[in-house]
């Protein structure tokens, strides 16, 4: 199998805080991989570092074998990689469907193809019937799943999925889920941060736990969540990590 994305001595301080301590992990092409620490572990900052939003101090980011590190988050789109956030971050004063449009609208090609595609994206989702509804007006749970179909109008490698099941309807969470299925069956990877551990298990082939910035444990669902440290991690910041929620 080949990788998607793999990071090497990975390190990224705020001011004296260290939030991502040189972390080296793999994902390979094709996977859902979970990545779980208690809070201010650092996942959020890792996904900021893999989209290019923002800098390391140090360190390689290699997507699809090329150096990316210190690149505009425009470079990793072009490479393959997207992303949804903790709070969906739709364009709330134009509507679902021009929301898919905008990470197409400097593409080659005819307009009316972007709007088929992006109509098969919202049927996708069970959206196409808020087409022309502007997002401000659709739900919590309908703006995470109209930004995940978003993120995937560029075909990308892969996509990095902030909290897709936090705060939304089970029913919500559901379609998220099988979505997410489907669409990796036909090959985007998936790095998905998330404090729902049972999802995740249920969800992902691997696992990578951080905790003070390290990755402290990858490797299986039942390897991680079972793995001395991650409990002590969990223990030591809250909710334990089999399978309760923080
Ligand atoms: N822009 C920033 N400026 C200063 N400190 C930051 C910044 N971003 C993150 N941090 C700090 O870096 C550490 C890691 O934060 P991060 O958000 O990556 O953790 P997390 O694992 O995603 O946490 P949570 O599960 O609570 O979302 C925290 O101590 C946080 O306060």
């Amino acid at each position: 199998m080949t990788s998607v994305i793999e990071t090497q001595s990975l390190a990224k301080s705020f001011g004296g805080m260290t939030a991502v301590d040189n972390t080296s992990f793999e994902i390979e092409s094709a996977t859902i991989v979970g990545l779980i620490g208690p809070n201010g572990s650092g996942k959020t900052t890792t996904l900021n570092l893999l989209n290019g939003a923002i800098s390391p101090d140090s360190g390689s980011i290699r997507v699809q074998g090329t150096e990316l590190a210190g690149k505009s988050s425009t470079s990793f789109v072009r490479a393959g990689v997207t992303r949804t956030f903790q709070n969906p971050r739709v364009f709330t004063t134009i509507t679902a469907i021009e929301n898919l449009l905008v990470p197409v609208l400097h593409s080659k090609g005819r307009g009316s193809k972007w709007t088929e595609k992006a109509e098969e994206l919202l049927s996708f989702v069970g959206l196409l019937g808020h087409r022309d509804t502007p997002a401000s007006e659709l739900s919590g749970g309908q703006q995470k799943l109209l930004e995940f179909v978003r993120a995937l109008m560029t075909d990308p490698h892969i996509v990095l999925m902030d909290e897709p099941f936090a705060g939304v309807h089970p029913s919500v969470k559901e379609v998220m889920r099988e979505r997410i299925i489907e669409k990796n069956k036909q090959g985007t990877a998936f790095l998905i941060v998330s404090h729902e551990i049972p999802d995740l298990t249920r969800l992902c082939s691997d696992i990578i736990c951080m905790s003070d910035g390290e990755v402290i444990a990858s490797g299986t669902p039942a390897d991680v969540t079972s793995h001395p440290r991650v409990i002590e991690a969990y223990l030591g910041h809250g909710p334990a990590a089999r399978g309760e929620r923080g």
